[in-house]
């Protein structure tokens, strides 16, 4: 049984925050960037269960936005959704949280490209490239990760929902997914924009559960 973490996304309503909380996801994500129908503008977030891990995601913002919202929020990890450096992850390392950087994937990618992050990050996450910088709900074909060389651990992200569960079952099959230690999920499983339909995501997690994902 490979037991794959949960990351659900682009939370933002309180209600809705408590709710799917409930199922205990391993990570809630919360975007940061103005121009997303996600962008979160509480003041605070509701009381989670301290084992569900925050993670804010940002878009090329300023590192001092960063560190703000890491201490209004109590953030665990920061998801780079933009062009950040690898000098400008390693800046943001200082502050004592987790790095995941986000790289978006077209037709085809270099891994090599992405080298000089290794020792910089704590994870990768692997989206789909599109017109926005996330949350565009298309798939990437991830065969091409099947070519990823690092050790790093990483998300599979990028237009995933229930129609993918056989997908997954697949990706699962091969050596690269032991690399893999969650499943981003944020724009399919949403009733209204930022809005998670909990009956969907329970679905979700129970058939990931019955295809011993
Ligand atoms: O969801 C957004 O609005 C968003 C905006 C800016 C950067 C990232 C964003 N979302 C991230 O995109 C991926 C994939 O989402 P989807 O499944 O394709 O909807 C996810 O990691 C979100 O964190």
């Amino acid at each position: 049984m490979k037991n794959v973490k949960l990351k659900i996304c682009g939370m933002k309503y309180p209600e809705n925050i408590e709710e799917i909380s409930t199922l205990n996801p391993d990570y809630l994500g919360f975007i940061f960037w103005e121009k997303s129908s996600r962008n979160m503008n509480l003041e605070t977030i509701p009381e989670i269960p301290r084992s569900i891990r925050k993670v804010g995601v940002f878009v090329n913002a300023s590192i001092q936005d960063i560190i703000s919202k890491v201490n209004q929020y109590q953030l665990d990890i920061v998801q780079l959704h933009g062009n950040e450096s690898v000098t400008y992850c390693k800046n943001v390392k200082k502050f004592g949280v987790e790095v995941i950087k986000v790289f978006s994937i077209g037709d085809k990618f270099d891994f090599t490209t992405i080298k000089e992050y290794v020792l910089f990050v704590d994870y990768f996450l692997f989206d789909t490239k599109g017109k926005l910088p996330g949350g565009n709900g298309i798939t990437f074909d991830w065969k091409i990760v099947e070519n990823y060389p690092y050790e790093k651990p990483f998300f599979l992200s990028g237009g995933i929902g229930k129609t993918e569960v056989d997908a997954i079952k697949d990706f699962f099959k091969t050596d690269v997914a032991k690399k893999c230690i969650a499943i981003d999920v944020n724009s399919r499983f949403e009733t209204k924009p930022a809005y998670k339909s909990e009956i969907k995501l329970r679905k979700f997690k129970k058939l990931l559960y019955e295809n011993e994902i």
